[in-house]
């Protein structure tokens, strides 16, 4: 396995629009500080030079604390900032079209909404899913709401990790105690957190004392 599953704990996914005045850089250091284990990139509406800038912003951030970051969906800005690797969707470049783009050694994370996307998934060399939205998401209203049931299906049938990503905050998290998942991915939770560092570090506290009692995922 490419991934150790452990990266996969806390799952920071950026979101620009709650920054209220902050820099995102600067918000990616605070999270990091409270314990974020990979960042992902994620930018929905900005021109190539600027989303190259703004990686190589948060990749100077995310290298000096020795975390992985994966850059949504864009596999130039990847290439072109020299990060870990790419998160594609179902509507997305195909995840074997992105093997072959970025070779054997970048980490791919595809979003798997099924057991069958998950099973295509890995058989195309996905190294990790991210399953969800497992609480819905105000960040991502295009969204389906998926069963628990649903995660924890999906992980029973793949090998590579799974993370679960959607409506994830610090009042809820609980309710994913003992479900399969290797790790929560959360945007809201962080970035529109008054103090990212204490958001961080609390989700962390909680995702580690429900690991030390549900032992490893898989
Ligand atoms: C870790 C993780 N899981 C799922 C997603 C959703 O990806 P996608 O389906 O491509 O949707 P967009 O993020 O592109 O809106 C993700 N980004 N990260
Ligand atoms: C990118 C993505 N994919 C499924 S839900 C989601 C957004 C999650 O954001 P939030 O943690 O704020 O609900």
């Amino acid at each position: 396995m490419k991934i150790d599953p452990q990266l996969l704990r806390l799952y920071a996914v950026t979101d620009r629009g709650h920054l209220n005045g902050r820099s995102l850089p600067d918000v990616v250091d605070e999270i990091l500080a409270g314990g974020v284990t990979i960042v992902q990139l994620r930018e929905k509406d900005m021109l190539l030079e600027d989303f190259i800038r703004e990686a190589l912003a948060v990749k100077k951030v995310t290298d000096r604390w020795g975390v992985p970051l994966i850059i949504n969906d864009n596999i130039q800005v990847c290439q072109a900032v020299s990060a870990a690797g790419v998160h594609v969707g179902q509507s997305d470049m195909e995840a074997g079209q992105v093997r072959r783009l970025l070779g054997p050694e970048k980490i791919i994370g595809v979003t798997a909404k099924t057991v069958e996307q998950a099973l295509a998934a890995q058989a195309a060399g996905a190294d990790y899913l991210g399953c969800g939205a497992v609480f819905g998401s105000a960040t991502k209203l295009d969204t389906k709401k998926m069963e628990l049931d649903t995660l924890d299906d999906i992980c029973r049938h793949v090998s590579i990790p799974v993370v679960a990503i959607g409506g994830i905050s610090f009042e809820n998290i609980s309710q994913l105690s003992g479900r399969l998942m290797d790790g929560v991915a959360a945007v809201s939770a962080l970035f529109s957190a008054g103090n990212p560092k204490k958001a961080a570090q609390d989700l962390r506290e909680k995702i580690d004392s429900m690991y030390s009692s549900a032992g490893s995922a898989k």
